[in-house]
């Protein structure tokens, strides 16, 4: 029997804030092992439409589904990393307990514990880590931990928003260097970062006003039939991370 590549797929969704459509028509696709950009100017939609494939904001018609998934549930294959990473810790708690709690809560088979330390690693976090609690935790360590959440419940698409903002320029690499080595993965990555982008992912999609309105990778939308919303992102993007 052939195996599928598993594949996240938005389907024409639009979503509204009351009678404002926020997100018109959005069609996306990501397989396993991708990195897609989504990119566009502040207020465009983007995190709307993150918040509408978890299910936090109601799809006011589209569809989200993942075909071919290692699970059946789209809360165990589909993963957001916030904006405010840090802030989605519940302080108080160690790491291990933030860590182990979802994989309860959901039902995940398999040595919970072995999980954990295995998400850590591919994060590059000591497991000594795991006895601190989350407000002990630097910015940059708790959007790892966040992201180690993600993994040990067994996601196969991350939609990470703007995780590289707060971050100073060494950290910022070390971020997407560390993005680029989860495999098996596919990552969403919504970031005002050019450069990032480009050195993270294969290809980019733009959304203007709510519409996605180009995709295709960096030759393409950096080229003279490409966007020029990016060109504004290269202008403000620095340079040099380092
Ligand atoms: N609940 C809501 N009610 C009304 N308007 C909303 C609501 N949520 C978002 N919006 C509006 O929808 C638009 C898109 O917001 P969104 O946060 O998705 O943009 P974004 O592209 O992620 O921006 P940024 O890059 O600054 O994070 C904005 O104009 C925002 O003010």
């Amino acid at each position: 029997m052939q195996s599928l590549t598993p594949e996240l797929r938005i389907e024409q969704v639009d979503v509204r804030a009351g009678d404002t459509l926020i997100v018109h028509n959005a069609c996306l696709s990501l397989s396993v092992g991708q990195r897609v950009a989504l990119l566009g100017r502040s207020g465009c939609g983007k995190t709307t439409l993150l918040h509408a494939v978890m299910g936090l904001i109601p799809l006011d018609s589209g569809e989200v589904e993942v075909r071919g998934g290692a699970s059946k549930s789209l809360a165990r294959m589909v993963q957001l990393i916030p904006q405010d990473a840090a802030g989605s810790l519940s302080p108080r708690l160690q790491v291990e307990a933030l860590l182990a709690r979802p994989l309860a809560k959901l039902k995940v088979p398999g040595d919970h514990r072995q999980r954990i330390l295995q998400a850590m690693q591919q994060v590059d976090l000591s497991p000594s880590l795991l006895n601190r609690k989350a407000h002990e935790l630097s910015g940059g360590q708790a959007q790892r931990v966040a992201i180690a959440r993600a993994l040990a419940i067994g996601a196969q698409f991350l939609l990470c928003d703007e995780p590289l903002t707060g971050l100073d320029p060494a950290l910022k690499d070390d971020t997407v260097q560390m993005l680029s080595e989860l495999n098996d993965i596919g990552i969403l990555f919504v970031s005002h970062d050019l450069l990032a982008a480009q050195q993270l992912c294969q290809r980019a999609v733009v959304m203007e006003s709510g519409h996605i309105t180009d995709e295709g990778d960096w030759d393409h939308l950096l080229g003279p039939s490409g966007s020029p919303i990016l060109e504004e992102l290269l202008r403000a993007t620095p340079q040099l991370h380092s």
